[in-house]
């Protein structure tokens, strides 16, 4: 974990439940300033819901309880007006479907303007000179032109490159990235990725990157946690997570990277699927679905202990070092280069 003079974000013990199911079940979490954290996992474990209760974002029926601090902040149960100054200023997010973001009636221009106005306090002629500024920033050609279209006359990928602008008009500490990604097509993923890089080294804010991708999360991040049914089971940077990936739900998240390399490798998909979160299996969640579960690991919940230094796992029966295989090896080498 960061030192404490520079932790941006704090969260301890965050969980969630819709309904009365639980969904998430105490996840403790430190973002440094600056820093890019990768939360990874199949879908439904509890990535998306971690930052939207995070930020206040999940429906009335939610209950949320833990602590969720931004800069010393306590964000849980704050006000109203100070969540929404913090939400899109200090903090911003982007999700997956920048079309179902953006307001198909209203011209780009004006939803920057209108983004810098809430933040800034700019109107008029500064806030159109600082909108030109954010579109060319985020790489869209011939701004001037273009401040008074609309969004259907962008494509996805400059439109998710809008919604990346519209997140930087309030000058973000922290970025939230939802799988911005996932939508388009690979070389303009790729695209995508390479402005997230260049943007956190040009305004130094931290980025927090949700995906599915373990070979985009290698790109653009220095840290990941991996996530399994609502709670995070292994973290660590991005450097031994890769190299050495202890817990058998992120190894077998590495044997499912589809290899670029033809039939000469299998994908190996985990076996099974994420557990309903009404009905958990007793002990580790991920026991009915691990190779190595032994009778134990459907018994007690392994708790997420540290490792060393920033490394932290749950598994009463974690992969031993040596055991990754040279085909594994390979299809990480392969993720991290794509
Ligand atoms: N509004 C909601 N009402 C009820 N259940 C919800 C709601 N939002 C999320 N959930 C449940 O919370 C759990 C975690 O969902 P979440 O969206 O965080 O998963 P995720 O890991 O982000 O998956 P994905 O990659 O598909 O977005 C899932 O079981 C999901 O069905």
């Amino acid at each position: 974990m960061s030192a404490t003079v520079t932790r941006l974000v704090e969260i301890r013990g965050l969980k969630v439940a819709f309904d009365g199911v639980q969904v998430l079940h105490g996840i403790d979490l430190d973002i440094a300033k600056g820093e890019a954290v990768g939360l990874v996992g199949e879908s439904g474990c509890g990535k998306s819901v971690t930052w939207l209760a995070a930020l206040g974002l999940l429906p009335g029926k939610a209950s949320v309880a833990g602590s969720v601090k931004i800069q010393g902040q306590e964000f849980l149960g704050a006000p109203r007006a100070a969540l929404e100054q913090i939400r899109g200023g200090r903090v911003a997010m982007i999700f997956q479907d920048p079309s179902s973001s953006l307001n198909p009636v209203l011209t780009i221009g004006r939803q920057i303007a209108e983004a810098l106005s809430i933040h800034r306090g700019l109107r008029g002629e500064a806030a159109k000179v600082e909108a030109w500024r954010l579109m060319d920033m985020v790489g869209i050609p011939d701004v001037r032109r273009r401040f008074d279209l609309y969004p259907h006359e962008f494509s996805g990928g400059q439109c998710q490159r809008l919604m990346i602008a519209m997140a930087l008009a309030g000058e973000p500490d922290l970025l939230i990235a939802d799988e911005p990604t996932t939508a388009l097509d690979a070389t303009i993923q790729a695209q995508i990725l390479d402005l997230l890089i260049s943007l956190r080294a040009e305004t130094g804010m931290a980025t927090v990157f949700i995906s599915h991708d373990l070979g985009a999360v290698s790109q653009v991040c220095e840290r990941v946690c991996v996530m399994y049914a609502g709670r995070i089971v292994e973290e660590g940077t991005v450097a031994e997570l890769f190299a050495d990936p202890r817990h058998p739900y992120t190894r077998g998240l590495f044997d499912a990277i589809p290899s670029i390399d033809g039939p000469r490798q299998r994908l190996i998909p985990i076996a099974g699927t994420v557990p309903d979160p009404r009905r958990l299996p007793k002990g580790c969640s991920f026991s009915p679905r691990c190779s190595r579960a032994a009778e134990a690991c459907g018994q007690e919940l392994p708790p997420l202990v540290s490792i060393g230094r920033g490394r932290r796992l749950a598994c009463c029966r974690p992969v031993p070092s040596a055991a990754i295989t040279a085909e594994t090896r390979c299809r990480i080498a392969e993720g991290m280069a794509r």
